[in-house]
């Protein structure tokens, strides 16, 4: 691959899908690192699917450029590039007659890899002891973790997960992301649209929100909180509603029914905490900023309000 570390690996510049009745996706510019893991996040029809369908080179830009490693997607040069991209769709499905080691045989064959290369993958995901059964009596987390096992194949330098961890048990789920953060570690890029976010954030390390085919936001998730400037959530222990009789913080209480637990403005965070630890009778202080979710909430909401402000102009007469 003739990627260097500054050359990005996915790069989108202005890329729109148009359908005749609708935009699935408008005017998108967005560039991804090697190594770099793209959170993709957005309600149903926001366009996810199809930023991921426009890299892969299975449908094609209305208008602008989608360049991976280089080159288009969609065109003829690219099929030896296409080895190295993994791909796990949503609802993923499965020659259901075959079993789970003669499927994931087949897709290593297809990309230039062996046999054992797929059983050390069945091993990787766990399902190494059904892989000589039909895939029609696997479960469904089982067909997942062979989804993934087919994502995996060859080390990929381009890593594209759509819904990864649907169906997947909380410990399928934490050795998904053990599996994703080695490969970052490896080099290999990765978008991962998710509408499960908790648990997420730790392993992105930006997040791009999408709304009607519309970027609404993408930054790192630092970035976001500050533009967003949400609240730090403080709760304390032991001081037994006395914060009520504090100048300083009793502004800062949630509301009556909460005289132990305080919403704090990101820029009077270390004043509150100095002045919370001045208190003896303090236990113990538990800190938190605002977690993704509750920035995907900021940053659709904000979206809907411009968005109704605008028709309502527009309705006004002149
Ligand atoms: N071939 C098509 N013809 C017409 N409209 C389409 C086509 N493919 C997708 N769309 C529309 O484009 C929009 C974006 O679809 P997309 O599948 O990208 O959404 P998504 O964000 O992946 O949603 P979900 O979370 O439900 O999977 C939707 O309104 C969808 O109906």
């Amino acid at each position: 691959m003739n990627t260097t570390d500054k050359t990005p690996l996915v790069k989108l510049t202005n890329v729109g899908k148009k359908y005749p009745k609708l935009t699935a996706l408008d005017s998108v510019d967005m560039q991804l690192s090697q190594g770099e893991v793209l959170g993709l996040f957005g309600h149903n029809g926001a366009g996810k699917t199809t930023m991921m369908k426009l890299i892969l080179g299975v449908i094609t830009p209305s208008h602008g450029s989608v360049e991976v490693m280089g080159m288009a997607p969609d065109s003829k040069e690219a099929w030896h590039m296409r080895a190295k991209i993994g791909y796990l769709p949503e609802n993923v499905s499965f020659y259901e007659q075959l079993t789970g080691l003669e499927v994931l045989s087949y897709f290593a064959k297809l990309k230039g890899f062996d046999k054992k290369h797929a059983m050390a993958l069945l091993e990787q995901v766990g399902v190494a002891h059904a892989m000589k059964r039909q895939v029609k009596t696997y479960s469904k987390g089982m067909r997942q973790r062979l989804g993934l096992a087919q994502a995996f194949i060859g080390n990929p330098a381009l890593l594209l997960l759509d819904e990864p961890t649907v169906g997947l048990d909380p410990i399928a789920t934490a050795d998904f992301y053990k599996t994703v953060d080695d490969l970052k570690s490896q080099g290999t890029s990765v978008i991962l649209c998710s509408h499960v976010l908790p648990g997420v954030e730790q392993h992105i390390d930006r997040a791009m929100i999408l709304s009607s085919g519309k970027v609404l936001a993408m930054a790192s998730l630092a970035e976001l909180r500050q533009a967003a400037a949400l609240p730090v959530t403080i709760k304390v222990e032991g001081l037994n509603g006395s914060l009520q009789d504090d100048r300083q913080l009793a502004k800062f209480l949630l509301d009556d029914n909460h005289r132990d637990l305080l919403t704090v403005p990101e820029q009077d965070k270390l004043a509150t905490l100095r002045q919370l630890l001045s208190y003896q009778a303090i236990k113990d202080v538990r800190v938190d900023s605002a977690n993704l979710e509750q920035v995907y909430q900021f940053y659709l909401s904000r979206h809907l309000a411009d968005h109704i402000e605008h028709k309502n102009i527009a309705k006004e007469p002149r």
